[in-house]
């Protein structure tokens, strides 16, 4: 056993609670936690889906290799263990950076949302099928915010009964949606309604863009990749120019607003129901995207920092492992305490998310601008803090951080384009201002939403340390493991406060004595959490196969699995 090994092994022996128990608590009970172990067991066992190492591969071959790997799961390996795709495992399955993430996770829920029942009888078996693959076209070349300002329309031809969608010029060409590039057959496609000459805003229409044998661009399509990007590298996120391009009446999605033979335009709920889908997408994102890279990243770094031996703290003694420099201890473990706490305030707004569309179901939508302000926060916040964090935790790891064999920069590059996506961090933290402070005139409005923004981000951290601090109170589990979680509590509470002095000091909510008294606290929560470091992140329990490190393995093997993986670098198959 190497010394790595030893040391991890020492460090587990002194963790002073069940680990099992809070994976259990982590996973929302003991039976998820084997559901989950089921399915990362089934996935590890089978070559042609596990996940690889992707660190030196090119853009084409992972994205070949992601696509390969998504249809034999849904075309072999989900039949063959007897799942669906709609069964509880795959949601565990979509852990494992899969392809077609926007078909499954956004086409289709968004079919289910805006479509007819006729209409999702039709479409939602094909593309449970993979018959046809869909994207979610909203965002164009020169509008992604602002949705009202999106160009792409669909003109209504009432001799013909049909839409004429058009992009009337360059930047009215969808640009961004997932798996458009060179896997969609179909778009969901978010365009403007024009009947007679008068605009209706923003609707949703069913658009096949390639032909289902040779999948070659239809009559009026120019559609590709849009180029290499930070991450997402198993994703062909597109761009799609439609020119005049016809599309029966019946292919607008029509549970919300229908056009009838005759061009009469029927609306059936609220026009907001249109931005339904981003409510839910953002309310569900933030635990798969945000808080489990932090998570990841929380592992490899504790778990790194732990064996990594460097210097002396006392002259003549032996190295010590980094993780005995406070310094250290502050980089890492108020990001451990981040990912428990925003684990279960995501949870909370999933569970509200969940609440809401039974509400829907019933007609009553009056708690959609509650649920828009608190997700358009929840998902800024969240996405913010998290791959900010990851960050840290790269950089913590020293030169070995900066290399792919880390696996951290992988992790990073997908989390932060939460930050971007499904609404732009910015933009969604005054959305949560002007629905939780009231929109005041404009120019009053432009003026202070620097301030706002802030406002919103306290607000929502205030949210986030309350519903777990509540949810402790309420937990039943062992001493040890209450204790811990309380710790985790107060120490990503102090953390934020410690953060924003500055803020507490200026409105004279804390005197300086306080803010002394809050960074002392911290620091004595940090002594006090050390010991159970590699604990709280063994209950993430996050396989080998899913960290994709060198540093982060179970095993603590850093040295042996660095050198193996360098091996494998293409520039070394020839020694000249
Ligand atoms: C920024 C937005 C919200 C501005 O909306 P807009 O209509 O232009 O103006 P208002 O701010 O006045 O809003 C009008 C009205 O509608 C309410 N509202 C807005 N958004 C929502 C919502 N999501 N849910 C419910 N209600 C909403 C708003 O409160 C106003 O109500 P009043 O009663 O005060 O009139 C909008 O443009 C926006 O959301 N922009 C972000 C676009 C976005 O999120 N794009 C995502 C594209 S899909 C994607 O990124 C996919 C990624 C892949 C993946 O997820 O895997
Ligand atoms: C990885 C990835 C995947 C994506 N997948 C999809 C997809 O599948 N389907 C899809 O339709 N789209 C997709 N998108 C597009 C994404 O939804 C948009 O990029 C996002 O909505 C932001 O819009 P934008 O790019 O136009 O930024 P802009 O809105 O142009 O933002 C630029 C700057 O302007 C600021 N700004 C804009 N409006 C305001 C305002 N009102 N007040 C204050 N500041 C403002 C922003 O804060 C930002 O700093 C994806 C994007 C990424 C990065």
């Amino acid at each position: 056993m190497s010394r790595e090994s030893r040391l991890l092994e020492k460090e587990r022996g002194q963790v002073n609670f069940n680990v099992e128990e809070l994976t259990n608590i982590y996973d929302g009970g003991a039976e998820e936690t084997k559901l989950r172990r089921k399915v990362a067991d089934v996935i590890q066992n089978d070559p042609e889906v596990r996940c690889k190492d992707i660190g030196m591969m090119t853009r084409e071959e992972r994205y070949i290799d992601g696509v390969r790997r998504c249809v034999y799961l849904y075309k072999v390996l989900l039949p063959r263990e007897g799942w669906t795709p709609v069964s509880k495992e795959v949601s565990h399955i979509l852990r494992f950076c899969m392809s077609f993430g926007v078909h499954a996770g956004v086409f289709i829920p968004c079919l289910l949302s805006f479509g007819s029942d006729e209409q999702i009888a039709k479409w939602l078996p094909l593309a449970m099928q993979f018959q046809i693959i869909g994207t979610y076209a909203q965002t164009e070349m020169g509008h992604g915010t602002f949705l009202r300002g999106l160009q792409t329309t669909a003109t209504y031809d009432k001799k013909n009964k049909e839409f004429v969608i058009n992009c009337p010029e360059i930047s009215a060409m969808k640009w961004w949606p997932g798996d458009l590039g060179k896997s969609a057959n179909h778009a969901l496609l978010m365009a403007q309604l024009v009947i007679d000459g008068k605009k209706y805003g923003m609707h949703p229409f069913m658009v096949q863009i390639r032909d289902l044998t040779t999948h070659m661009p239809l009559p009026g399509i120019t559609v590709g990749d849009i180029g290499n990007k930070v991450g997402f590298e198993t994703t062909d996120n597109g761009f799609l120019h439609l020119n005049q391009v016809r599309i029966p009446r019946e292919n607008l999605l029509c549970k919300n607003a229908e056009v009838k033979p005759n061009g009469t335009y029927l609306t059936k709920a609220s026009d907001k129901m249109v931005y339904g889908s981003m409510v839910r997408l953002r309310a569900i994102i933030l635990e798969s995207e945000a808080v489990s890279a932090l998570g990841k990243a929380c592992t490899i770094a504790v778990r790194y920092s732990l064996v990594r031996c460097q210097g002396e703290l006392e002259p003549g003694k032996p190295e010590v492992s980094v993780m005995e420099y406070m310094t250290q201890q502050k980089k890492l473990l108020p990001y451990v305490a981040m990912t428990y706490v925003t684990h279960f305030a995501c949870l909370k707004l999933s569970n509200q998310y969940n609440a809401f569309t039974r509400e829907m179901d019933n007609n009553d939508i009056s708690g959609l601008p509650e649920l828009h302000a608190l997700s358009a926060g929840m998902k800024a916040v969240v996405s913010e803090q998290c791959s900010d964090g990851i960050e840290i935790l790269r950089k913590s790891c020293g030169g070995h951080g900066y290399s792919n064999a880390s696996g951290i920069p992988i992790i990073w590059s997908s989390a932060v384009a939460c930050c971007t996506y499904e609404g732009e961090n910015t933009v969604m933290l005054l959305q949560c201002a002007r629905l939780v402070h009231g929109m005041a005139s404009y120019n009053a409005w432009n003026q202070s939403s620097v301030e706002l923004v802030n406002v919103v981000k306290a607000h929502i951290t205030q949210f986030i340390v309350t519903t777990f601090a509540s949810g402790i109170t309420e937990l039943e589990c062992t001493k040890p493991v209450k204790n811990v979680l309380q710790q985790l509590c107060a120490l990503y509470a102090l953390s934020c406060i410690n953060a924003s002095t500055g803020d507490f000091l200026k409105v004279g909510y804390l005197s300086p004595r306080q803010c002394d008294l809050a960074h002392e606290a911290e620091l004595e929560l940090l002594s006090c959490i050390r010991p159970n470091a590699v604990g709280l992140v063994d209950a993430f329990d996050f396989s080998d196969d899913l960290l994709q490190s060198c540093l982060g393995a179970y095993d603590g093997n850093v040295y042996e699995r660095l050198f193996a993986w360098a091996k494998k670098s293409p520039l070394n198959k020839t020694e000249v």
